[in-house]
């Protein structure tokens, strides 16, 4: 039962995921943050999976969350983009906000450029998903049926559809989990073209503790139904960001993940 539960969301129209009515609600918000999280619960056939998560998302942050399997990364998502409503708390997310799955979720029975102009509030829908896929290197795909891209050309389609509905929250759910390794490498380059150009709030959940030490501002773990351990790698690192001047931190997250580190004693 929700019986504390207060919710500030304001969904992005999209074909997807945040596109359910449960998304959809839009009322006015209170802070500057892109989203808010205090208090959060969430129980499964009595246990509780998120046990008191508090957590905020500043305007313009990439924040990556890691955590071990299980451990509630995906619930803790699913809650902000209010496609699990269950939960006990507050959640405030006063912008549009878009997800992207590991599964890139196009319509089949659709051409690449009506999947991503699908639902799409613009003047020219079409000309904005043509811009939107020529941003993420698909120009040339408008026509393509979705089954003919390969995994990570229907991943940049997936990122193409969030972006050109201008969330100032990307939740990203291992959006790189199912690529080969090179098409992941492309894939953070692409992100982090796009997230400066468009510079949403980002909530990066992933079980890659490189990947979320390259790409975030801040490193989240989830363990135990709470927030464990956070670790700041700044603003001002460059990115791409060289591993081993990251090597401390990835340390310390690894620490905080239960994983000892080979070598390390
Ligand atoms: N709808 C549901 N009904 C019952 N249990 C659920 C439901 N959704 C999630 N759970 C349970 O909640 C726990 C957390 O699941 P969640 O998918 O959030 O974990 P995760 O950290 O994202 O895991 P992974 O890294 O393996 O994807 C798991 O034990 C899962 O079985």
């Amino acid at each position: 039962m929700a019986t504390r539960f207060r919710r500030t969301v304001t969904a992005a129209t999209a074909p997807s995921a945040a596109a359910t009515g449960a998304a959809r609600q839009a009322q006015s918000g209170s802070t500057t943050a892109a989203a808010e999280v205090s208090e959060l619960t969430r129980t499964f056939d009595g246990r509780p999976v998120l046990d008191g998560v508090d957590l905020r998302i500043e305007a313009g942050e990439f924040v990556a969350l890691l955590g071990r399997s299980g451990s509630g990364k995906s619930t803790l998502l699913r809650i902000l983009a209010g496609l699990d409503r269950d939960a006990e708390g507050a959640v405030e997310v006063p912008v549009p906000v878009m997800v992207a799955f590991q599964e890139p979720r196009l319509l089949p029975w659709k051409r690449v450029g009506a999947n991503v102009a699908l639902g799409l509030d613009a003047p020219d829908p079409a000309a904005a998903a043509a811009e939107a896929l020529g941003e993420v290197g698909l120009g040339g795909h408008l026509d393509a049926w979705p089954v003919t891209l390969s995994g990570g050309e229907a991943q940049r389609a997936s990122l193409a559809r969030a972006l050109v509905r201008e969330p100032g929250l990307l939740l990203l759910d291992e959006p790189f989990g199912a690529l080969d390794a090179l098409t992941r490498i492309s894939m953070h380059d692409l992100v982090l073209r796009l997230w400066r150009r468009h510079r949403p709030g980002v909530l990066l959940v992933t079980h890659d503790v490189d990947e979320a030490l390259l790409l975030a501002d801040r490193v989240l773990v989830l363990a135990e139904g709470r927030i464990a351990h956070e670790q700041h790698i700044g603003l001002d690192r460059p990115r791409p960001r060289d591993h081993e001047a990251l090597a401390r931190s990835r340390a310390d997250l690894l620490t905080a993940l239960g994983v000892d580190p080979i070598g390390s004693t």
